[in-house]
């Protein structure tokens, strides 16, 4: 019997829109907003929760029609929302839907779902009156750390004013560029995202930044922009230097061939993104590392899931980042805290954010020493700022970008061309 306070009576649908910074990938470019959806379950008890996800247009409309099945649902029957997700989405698992570009091949199901699954647990803690770290197994750490994501990047948005970070577009822009950050959140682990200028550049910029900061490790994300011989090329050059090496090739087969080159340990959150992925992945040899992300692996419980996986098999496991607001951070946060397998400084996007933009009153998440405290309130441990919700919506409806297929924030460089090309 379903006590009244425990089911669901309610499911709103918000998509937003926040400024975003001129980041370059090997796709494009930020554009001037990031887009983002942010969802919130309210009981007939009238406890609410809330949860995060991509912003694009055909996600939204289908975590619209997967808020109207989960009327009537036990916030703490998670298998339920994974049976009403999938009846909703029906045959329609297929297409671009607000993925990042570069992010392709997980299930629609775990996606849609995802934003629910954080919901039900800031219910089911507030509830019980303990964090949702709790519920996925007790926090391991009391901090979780994350690395400091560095990008090339342009000076501001034409025609837009410039923010505090300015251009990097070379080893020196990009040595300041984590002099900054480290000032301002202590981080203590550093990963570039490359793939944008010729390998060698980025070679020469990882080279600087292990001069500038001997101690912390390094990580380099090209975004499967190489070819074998470019990854091979590279990963000899930075051998010793890197942590790991993220992605430098395609898909499984390519990222198989590379990892039989180098001893350099390959990181991945774009040839295993879902279950699927993971035999294959393993029988292959192609990566020593998965990226979790809460966002396209269903949730926070089968992100525990693949933890399990990851252990039986070896693996280590990061977490992978897209820009996001303070609910996602608080999710990650308490994910990574209960996860042990979880052993790497997570990304983040979050500097990339401005301070004075979010849904929820930031200040439970502060960074000391590169590091977040686990928030230990009830339920994820941070409240909705209805006004806010409101001001960002507006700004989504404003700001031209809401007919996207994709994140919102990527425009691709002319001419444009397919991570299955390499481009070097
Ligand atoms: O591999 C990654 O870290 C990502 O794909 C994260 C983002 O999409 C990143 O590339 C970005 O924000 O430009």
């Amino acid at each position: 019997m379903v006590r009244t306070s425990e089911r669901i009576a309610g499911v709103t649908v918000t998509p937003v829109a926040f400024r975003d910074y001129p980041l370059l990938n090997t796709v494009g470019v930020h554009e001037p907003y990031a887009l983002r959806t942010i969802v919130e379950i309210t009981t007939e008890g009238g406890v609410s929760g809330v949860g995060e996800t991509y912003g694009g247009t055909v996600h939204l409309e289908r975590l619209r029609r997967a808020a109207d099945e989960l009327v009537g649902m036990d916030v703490w029957s998670l298998n339920d929302l994974v049976a009403r997700t999938t009846r909703a989405l029906g045959a329609d698992t297929t297409g671009g839907d607000g993925m990042s570009g570069m992010v392709t091949g997980s299930s629609a199901v775990d996606r849609v779902m995802s934003p629910f699954d954080v919901a039900c647990l800031d219910i089911q803690g507030k509830l019980v009156g303990r964090p949702v770290s709790d519920l996925l197994g007790g926090a391991v750490r009391d901090a979780v750390p994350y690395s400091a994501y560095l990008f090339y990047k342009w000076a501001g948005h034409p025609g837009q004013e410039d923010d505090d970070w300015g251009a990097a577009l070379d080893p020196a822009g990009l040595v300041e560029q984590a002099r900054r950050m480290i000032d301002a959140y202590g981080f203590t682990s550093i990963k570039l995202k490359g793939g944008v200028f010729p390998p060698d550049e980025e070679i020469a910029a990882i080279r600087a930044l292990r001069e500038a900061f001997p101690g912390l490790p390094l990580r380099l994300d090209p975004n499967a922009a190489w070819s074998t011989e470019t990854s091979l090329h590279v990963a000899r050059e930075l051998e010793g230097v890197l942590q790991y090496l993220e992605d430098p090739a395609e898909g499984i087969d390519g990222m198989a061939a590379v990892a039989a080159g180098t001893p350099t340990p390959l990181a991945t959150n774009m040839c295993v993104v879902s279950f699927d992925d993971l035999a294959p992945a393993v029988a292959k040899g192609a990566v020593g590392i998965v990226l979790s992300d809460h966002h396209f692996w269903g949730g926070l419980r089968r992100c525990g899931h693949l933890a399990a996986i990851c252990e039986t098999f070896g693996l280590g496991m990061s977490m992978h980042s897209n820009s996001h607001l303070g609910i996602s951070l608080a999710a990650m946060t308490h994910l990574a805290a209960a996860t042990p397998r979880l052993t790497y400084a997570c990304d983040t996007h979050w500097p990339w954010k401005r301070p004075d933009e979010d849904v929820i009153d930031p200040t439970p998440l502060k960074f000391t020493e590169g590091r977040l405290a686990v928030p230990t309130a009830p339920g994820l441990g941070v409240e909705l700022d209805r006004d806010a919700l409101a001001r960002l919506h507006q700004q989504y409806l404003d700001c031209g970008l809401r007919d996207r297929d994709d994140t919102g924030y990527m425009r691709r460089f002319e001419p444009s061309f397919s991570t299955k090309t390499p481009r070097w």
